[in-house]
């Protein structure tokens, strides 16, 4: 269900950061096209040697989205094992993760960043349709092929990466400190995970793309967290009233309440028509 690819074809090069039992590395992948050697820049996943248990999980991730493709979805070239190393080969996406994008402090319009965010309830529609829940959607799994700029107006292109390893196969720990983007029921229940969780993500992902690539709940320890999800908190408001109240309709903590994805483009559409956006954008070209 994925491609082997040789670790001869492979070339490691510098580290670019790590997830969850993971570690990225840039990386050439050289093949042959028509008899034509070539050379792509890829992006290597390495499944960390003290978590060699997990490699069926991380495999499931690297076969998934082997056996999907979108547009607004990472491409996986395939994996490679050699000695002792488990690699994941994806596509390697020019400008990187989104809140790291965000924390630099690029200044992106309103237009820009619900642009973004439809392209992500694209991508989730998608695997909802096909019954598929990704269950680690957040704005350091969204990665930008472009940038979109203001000047020609081109729009940003993001790229929803493999969800890694499951939310199964992790730690309780792990799954607390990935409050507030885990769903709360995952908490009670991680073995049954519904579409739903992605939707509880999204608003957590969109609350990051509206504030600037902020971390939600930055320096609460996991019994805070918890804490957070057994008051039944909610993060803190946007100014905007029309977003702010789409962010708390994904962030229900009845599943069953949350929107549909096409209920969710619906908003974002609004959203992108609403007068908001002409007095936001009259804001930013004053300050
Ligand atoms: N599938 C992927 C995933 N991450 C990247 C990436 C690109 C970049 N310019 N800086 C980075 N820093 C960390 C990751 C990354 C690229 N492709």
């Amino acid at each position: 269900q994925f491609q082997m690819i040789r670790h001869e074809e492979l070339e490691c090069l510098e580290s670019l950061g790590q997830g969850s039992f993971t570690r990225v590395f840039l990386g050439r992948k050289k093949g042959l096209r028509d008899g034509e050697g070539y050379v792509t820049n890829v992006l290597l996943k390495v499944l960390d040697s003290n978590h060699k248990n997990c490699w069926e999980s991380f495999f499931e991730a690297a076969s998934l989205m082997s056996q999907i493709s979108h547009k607004h979805l990472i491409h996986v070239y395939g994996i490679s094992v050699h000695q002792s190393n488990n690699i994941m080969v994806q596509e390697f996406v020019k400008f990187g993760a989104l809140d790291l994008y965000l924390k630099r402090g690029h200044s992106v319009s309103v237009s820009w960043k619900l642009e973004v965010a439809k392209q992500l309830a694209c991508a989730l529609i998608f695997l909802e349709e096909k019954n598929i829940v990704h269950g680690n959607i957040c704005a350091k799994n969204l990665l930008l092929a472009r940038e979109g700029d203001q000047t020609s107006g081109n729009s940003p292109f993001i790229k929803l990466s493999d969800p890694g390893i499951s939310l199964v196969m992790l730690g309780q720990d792990v799954l607390m400190d990935r409050i507030p983007w885990v769903a709360p029921e995952v908490l009670e229940d991680p073995e049954h995970l519904e579409l739903d969780v992605d939707k509880w993500s999204f608003g957590t992902t969109l609350w990051e793309i509206f504030s600037g690539g902020k971390v939600p709940l930055q320096g609460l320890d996991l019994h805070q967290k918890l804490q957070f999800y057994k008051k039944g908190h909610w993060l803190p408001r946007p100014d905007w009233t029309e977003l702010a109240d789409l962010i708390c309709q994904c962030m229900n903590y009845q599943p069953e309440l949350r929107p549909s994805c096409r209920t969710i483009i619906r908003q974002l559409n609004g959203l992108i028509t609403s007068d908001y956006e002409i007095l936001h954008a009259a804001g930013t070209s004053l300050n």
